[in-house]
């Protein structure tokens, strides 16, 4: 079988109290278009972090084409796009690609390097004079370079419009068929539903769902079954279907992928005053997914 391209076992990462990734278990096999999706403080950069060797988990094991990762990138299995603000200034296009090129063994010349990045005749331009959109292709070109197997994209969208965005994809759509793998983060559900074959929905540093657009919508497509209820609560969130559970005020919702199961386990129970079943729609879904428990 062939080695995955990524594979975290059991990862954490604290940052003083704050468990940024908690236990986190992911393999993608190569080829491969996934999206890490979740919202703010999620641990996706995190979790990026410790896939690129540049932040150490606490615990778990961190592995790139069966590599330590730092020894991956090294080897220009992995690319990344530097932060934003990662550009030299003064110097052109073409220099900065042509002096990263110069660090790997086997760069992709830089007339595809270009073409990929969708900068085709923008090697003379001065880098610090470009716009948002077009720095950020620069950026992406320079994880492009090395010519990795896997390049890994921390929201490569997010200081982009509409039209930039077509065209960042475009140039994506074109190297997973060539096989690469890619793994991107993202606050967008349409973003991950597009672009990627596989989507895994992280929240509060843990893998919450995991599967192809289709069956994430089906998974994050909750039913919610909220009720009037005092006192402790606490055992609705373990009935039958229940997946999340929040209280408003004296009002529980119960967020159920099998609402008909919750509804009789309630009767039986006795506790159905004011009950009342409401379907999600896919954003609000996604919402209660990654909603924070109140309890
Ligand atoms: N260097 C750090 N020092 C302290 N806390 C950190 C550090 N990096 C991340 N955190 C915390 O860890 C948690 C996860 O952050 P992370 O940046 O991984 O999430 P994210 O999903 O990428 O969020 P966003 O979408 O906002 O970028 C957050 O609570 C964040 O404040």
């Amino acid at each position: 079988m062939e080695i995955d391209a990524v594979s975290l076992t059991a990862v954490t990462k604290s940052f003083g109290a704050v468990r940024a990734v908690d236990g986190l278990t992911l393999a993608i096999p190569q080829g491969r278009t996934v999206a890490l999706l979740g919202p703010n403080g999620a641990g996706k950069s995190t979790t990026i972090g410790m896939l690129l060797g540049l932040v150490p988990p606490d615990s778990g094991k961190v592995a790139l084409f069966g590599l330590d990762p730092a020894q991956a990138v090294r080897q220009s299995l992995a690319g990344a796009m530097p932060q934003e603000g990662g550009l030299i200034p003064r110097v052109t296009v073409g220099e900065l690609l042509t002096f990263v090129a110069g660090t790997y063994r086997a760069p992709l010349p830089l007339g595809q390097v270009l073409a990929l990045a969708q900068m085709t005749g923008m090697d003379n331009r001065r880098v610090d004079r470009l716009s948002g959109g077009q720095a950020q292709r620069v950026r992406f070109a320079m994880a492009l370079v090395g010519d990795p197997g896997l390049i890994v994209l921390d929201e490569p969208t997010a200081a982009l419009d509409v039209e930039a965005r077509r065209q960042f994809w475009s140039g994506m759509r074109t190297l997973a068929g060539r096989g690469k793998t890619i793994l991107f983060s993202t606050h967008y559900l349409d973003e991950a539903d597009e672009q990627a074959d596989r989507v895994v929905v992280i929240d509060r540093g843990r893998v919450v769902a995991d599967g192809t657009s289709a069956e994430i919508k089906k998974v994050v497509a909750l039913t919610t079954v909220s009720l009037t209820a005092s006192g402790e609560v606490s055992w609705l969130g373990g009935l039958p279907g229940v997946r999340r559970l929040e209280v408003r005020g004296d009002r529980v919702q119960l967020r159920s992928d099998d609402p008909d199961a919750t509804v009789m386990a309630l009767a039986r129970a006795g506790a159905v005053r004011d009950l009342e079943v409401t379907p999600a729609d896919l954003e609000d879904a996604f919402v209660a997914l990654t909603a924070k428990e109140t309890v």
